[in-house]
């Protein structure tokens, strides 16, 4: 059966360790899994990072630059290096592929996103497979996936993907940065989120030299893709043709199972798509209300409001101790939030002097995350 397969692939697995130029055999390899994967008939995207990595190793630079203006340049001139080479080794295969980059800005107004989604949709009928990579040469810091793995999850998420594959430097996920804890225990399957939690991994703090988040941004991305639906693998990006063999029911990698009532795609794009203008912090009564009753949230419930934020905004939800608990879309601004937190919402309309609705983010445009 015809499958949507995303796979994500990092600066770590790309570039060699010590030179930070291209790992030749590692791309060609991945160019020839993903040709065979799409002579099977499935629908494939490609996440490549490197832009940067392969950037630095063209202009000689010795580490990854920290100054935005001095990445964002670095970028440029190694996005395109970067698919020059992917594009020799695909037209060689007869594989057409396409350049395709985004900046989370794409994805905040629901018209792009959807636009978004039409591109990929025709790109993949035409039986092309997108090479993605964030703009970076453009993308400002406050509209920032900031890195791939959250990107990637995105990307399945938009397209519905059945498979995302996080194509990294260690064989799997550990309880613990196998690096710095030898003796950490490899994780092989997660069941839901609340698995996840219930783990306690740890992740350091830092990623490989050129990689940007290390675990952590894998573990929220794989958050991110199985509330889509997504089965989400992380794996070795050394053997690349392991995809293959997973698809046939190796145990290779950590597998995260797809959350089995996925999440709409609207609510979604409001928990990812959006980038959240502001906090709500909640008393333990809304708290319940919202994650275990799937209540609408009232004024009573707001303890505090952080952030200036509009009508309609998007805001994270949280306990007293800044939680994320959920993200939702507002009635009302922060400062009319500033006046009728705490309040019965029949006191709303003589607080404010007008009247609004009893809901301050009504359940159809909440999503707990
Ligand atoms: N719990 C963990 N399990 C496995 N790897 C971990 C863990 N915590 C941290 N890491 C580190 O994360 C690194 C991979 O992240 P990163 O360098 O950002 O890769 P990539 O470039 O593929 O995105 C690994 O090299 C590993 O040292
Ligand atoms: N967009 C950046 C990659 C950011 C990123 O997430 O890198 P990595 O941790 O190696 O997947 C680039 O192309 O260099």
């Amino acid at each position: 059966m015809t499958k949507t397969i995303v796979v994500k692939i990092g600066t770590s697995s790309l570039t060699q360790p010590e030179t930070g130029q291209l790992a030749l055999s590692t791309i060609a390899t991945l160019a020839e899994t993903l040709c065979s994967l799409r002579q099977q008939g499935h629908r494939v995207i490609l996440v490549s990072s490197g832009a940067v990595g392969v950037g630095c190793a063209r202009l000689g630079l010795t580490e990854r630059p920290k100054a935005i203006a001095l990445k964002q340049a670095v970028a440029a001139v190694g996005q395109g290096r970067l698919m020059r080479v992917y594009d020799d080794l695909f037209t060689t295969l007869q594989q057409p592929i396409a350049q395709v980059l985004l900046t989370r800005s794409d994805l905040v107004q629901r018209s792009r996103y959807l636009n978004v989604y039409n591109t990929f949709r025709e790109l993949l009928g035409l039986g092309v497979i997108p090479v993605v990579n964030e703009n970076d040469t453009v993308a400002v810091d406050e509209l920032k996936f900031g890195d791939n793995d959250t990107l990637s999850a995105l990307v399945a998420s938009l397209v519905q993907a059945d498979w995302l594959f996080l194509l990294t430097d260690v064989d799997r996920l550990y309880s613990a940065d196998p690096r710095s804890v030898p003796d950490a225990q490899p994780i092989a399957l997660v069941n839901s989120i609340k698995e996840l939690a219930q783990l306690q991994i740890q992740t350091g703090s830092v990623g490989s030299q050129w990689g940007t988040g290390g675990m952590v941004t894998k573990i929220s991305a794989a958050r991110i893709a199985i509330a889509a639906g997504v089965r989400t693998v992380i794996t070795q990006g050394r053997f690349p043709r392991n995809i293959e063999k997973i698809l046939q029911g190796e145990p290779l990698g950590t597998h995260f199972q797809p959350q089995p009532e996925p999440t709409s795609a609207r609510k979604r794009w409001i928990a990812y798509g959006l980038v959240p203008a502001g906090k709500l912090y909640l008393d333990p009564g809304a708290i319940a209300a919202i994650a275990q009753s799937g209540k609408s949230l009232l004024p009573a419930g707001i303890k505090a409001v952080e952030g200036e934020f509009d009508t309609q905004d998007a805001v994270q939800l949280c306990d007293s101790s800044g939680n994320e608990i959920a993200r939702g879309l507002v009635n009302y601004s922060s400062e009319e939030l500033q006046k009728i937190r705490g309040c019965h919402s029949r006191e709303i309309p003589a607080i404010l002097g007008y009247a609004g609705t009893e809901t301050v983010i009504h359940r159809d445009n909440l999503v707990l995350t």
